[in-house]
């Protein structure tokens, strides 16, 4: 087999993970393998050929979460059934090899796919038909040759064998045919047959051997070193290509790690065809799943990671808005009929529309204080928020504006009066124009200093995430009701600027944050905030009770989208490298 080459990668890549985009190395078939190419589909299909793990942490049942929480759209064939629990593998079942071979055909023939992963295949013939399978795919780098990322499982941490003995030549011959390889230490060691490595330095050289041998990227991961850091890194035959350090988070909740990051690195590369950018993105994302594995409390063991863990914090604060008894209290309970349907209204218009928005915003009372109490809002008030978390935010906060620009400009466009239209209308021209233009200065600045960089500069090419696209989903659901829409839009002004307020009173000189929190203590965004909750009062006044009783809810899931936005920077992990 001859060795593989890389070129093309700019020097620092390896240290920054930055701007790899046209490197390639080179298989030993002389197929390209891209380390960065064009981007891919948006919602990529990908394919796990991996075993069952009937306790859901590891194996398919990773995978397909795994893709879900990458968003992509999973799909499996299974090679093998295992009897396991968090605490062990009790056994393993092999279905006969020609029957996965008609599951790879049945999908092959009718689904186009973008990504392939290959994960626990527990017998050599299986491995063999696997390989036979990669053969009759697309060669070379074309749009149709789906991405292949190979994790070669063989032992569970558990100790458990989940492949046959004699499986291991095969499952090294299908590293050839695989585009990134993911081993852990002793599989690295496995497939190179020498003794696991025993240091970061140690694995990463095996990992370049390993992708020279068979002309592959490998990604060597650290997860079973010690230290305060988890390394992962890209290998490719000529050495290190980028490292992505992640903390050691202590936390039982570890199993299925190997398959969840082979998944989801599998999806990212799909869509964005950048294996830097995608490996960077997937382990930030398992760190925040690990993070939140234990609170899932599953099983005595090694628990399952919480892939969801990014998703729930948006489900849940959508749910605790739909119940009734999470919704402003008074306002359920004053505008339900007794089966719970709206009711109508009593009392003046007036009087009544500022005391409804007045309870929607106690009601509101004590998510401000879970904003405050945040570990981002905290640690912005006190100067010791990381560069990153705040750049994250900031990055955030421009793709958010951008869309909640849009939906100022709809309530203009829906808005009874000229007063109220010009009101939306200015507001939106605003987070367009000045809000985003002080975003992209200060993205293209030192967020610590002053703001640097080009007013009007576009919006950071950064994917919006499930957070921002939840609460954007939210304020395009209020859809063509000026009185929900009204409400869905209002707590962006009034929550910003009352936390602003907080903010701004605690600034002084020596802030690392001083500049930025001056922006806080602005009397003109105060006022607009008046004028825009005396634009609610007055629709409110004039709402039917069913459409009140819309306003309560739409007002109430954007404050806890509000929390959750807040939360999203600080729950983001560690810095890129
Ligand atoms: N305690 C941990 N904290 C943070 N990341 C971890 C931890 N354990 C494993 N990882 C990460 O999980 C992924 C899988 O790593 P590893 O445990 O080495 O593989 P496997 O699950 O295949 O044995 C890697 O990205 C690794 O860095
Ligand atoms: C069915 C199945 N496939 C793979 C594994 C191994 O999972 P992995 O993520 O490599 O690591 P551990 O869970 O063993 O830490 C498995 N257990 N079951």
């Amino acid at each position: 087999m001859s060795a593989g080459t890389t070129s093309a990668v700019p020097a620092g890549a390896a240290t920054t993970g930055a701007a790899t985009t046209g490197a390639v190395a080179t298989g030993p078939d002389g197929s390209a393998r891209a380390v960065a190419g064009p981007a891919g589909r948006a919602v990529p299909r990908v394919l796990a050929v991996a075993g069952s793990d009937p306790s859901g942490g590891a194996g398919i049942q990773a995978d397909l979460k795994a893709v879900a929480a990458a968003d992509g759209y999973g799909m499996t064939a299974i090679t093998a059934l295992t009897v396991q629990n968090t605490r062990g593998v009790r056994d393993v079942h092999v279905p006969p090899a020609s029957f996965l071979a008609a599951q790879l055909d049945a999908v092959t023939d009718d689904v186009a796919l973008d990504a392939v992963k290959i994960g626990m295949l527990g017998a050599p013939e299986v491995a063999e038909v696997v390989g036979a399978w990669l053969d009759s795919l697309p060669r070379g780098a074309t749009a149709e040759r789906p991405a292949v990322v190979l994790d070669p499982v063989m032992v569970a941490t558990s100790g458990h064998r989940l492949l046959n003995p004699g499986g291991e030549r095969a499952v090294a011959d299908l590293l050839r045919r695989a585009d990134v390889v993911t081993p852990n230490l002793p599989e690295l060691a496995v497939l190179l047959d020498e003794p696991v490595a025993r240091d970061w330095a140690g694995a990463l050289e095996q990992a370049a051997r390993l992708a020279r041998r068979h002309g592959v990227l490998v990604v060597a991961k650290g997860g079973h070193l010690d230290g305060e850091v988890a390394p992962d890194a890209l290998v490719g035959p000529d050495g290190l290509l980028a490292q992505v350090d992640g903390p050691r988070v202590a936390s039982s909740a570890t199993h299925g790690t190997g398959c969840s990051l082979s998944s989801g690195l599998a999806v990212r590369y799909a869509r964005s065809r950048d294996w830097v950018a995608a490996l960077r993105e997937t382990k930030q994302w398992l760190t925040r799943a690990i993070r939140a594995g234990e609170a899932l409390e599953v099983g005595g063991g090694h628990g399952p990671v919480d892939h969801l863990a990014d998703v729930r914090t948006v489900v849940a604060g959508s749910r605790a808005a739909t119940l009734p008894g999470r919704l402003p209290g008074d306002v359920a309970r004053r505008f339900a009929g007794h089966d719970g349907s709206p009711g109508t209204v009593p009392g003046t218009a007036a009087e009544d529309g500022a005391a409804l928005v007045g309870r929607w915003w106690d009601e509101a009372a004590g998510l401000r204080a879970q904003i405050d109490a945040l570990p981002f809002v905290r640690a912005l008030a006190d100067g010791t928020l990381p560069e990153h978390a705040f750049r994250y935010y900031l990055q955030q906060d421009a793709l958010y504006l951008r869309e909640y620009a849009r939906a100022l400009a709809r309530a203009a466009e829906l808005a009874p009066t000229r007063a109220e239209q010009a009101f939306w209308a200015g507001g939106a021209h605003g987070a367009l124009v000045t809000e985003l233009d002080l975003h992209t200065s200060w993205l293209g600045g030192e967020p610590g200093g002053e703001a640097r960089g080009e007013p009007g500069g576009e919006l950071p090419d950064v994917p919006a995430s499930p957070t921002t696209r939840a609460y954007l989903d939210h304020l395009r659901a209020a859809g063509s009701d000026y009185a929900t829409l009204v409400a869905a839009v209002l707590p962006c002004y009034w929550i910003y600027q009352d936390v602003g307020e907080r903010l701004a009173a605690g600034n002084h000189d020596a802030h690392p944050y001083r500049a930025w929190l001056g922006t806080y203590a602005d009397d003109e965004f105060a006022a607009a905030t008046r004028q825009a909750v005396a634009v609610l009062e007055r629709v409110a006044a004039d709402a039917t009770g069913e459409q009140r009783h819309r306003m309560a809810e739409a007002f109430a899931r954007a404050c806890r989208h509000e929390v959750a936005f807040f939360d999203q920077a600080h729950a983001w992990g560690p810095a890129p490298a």
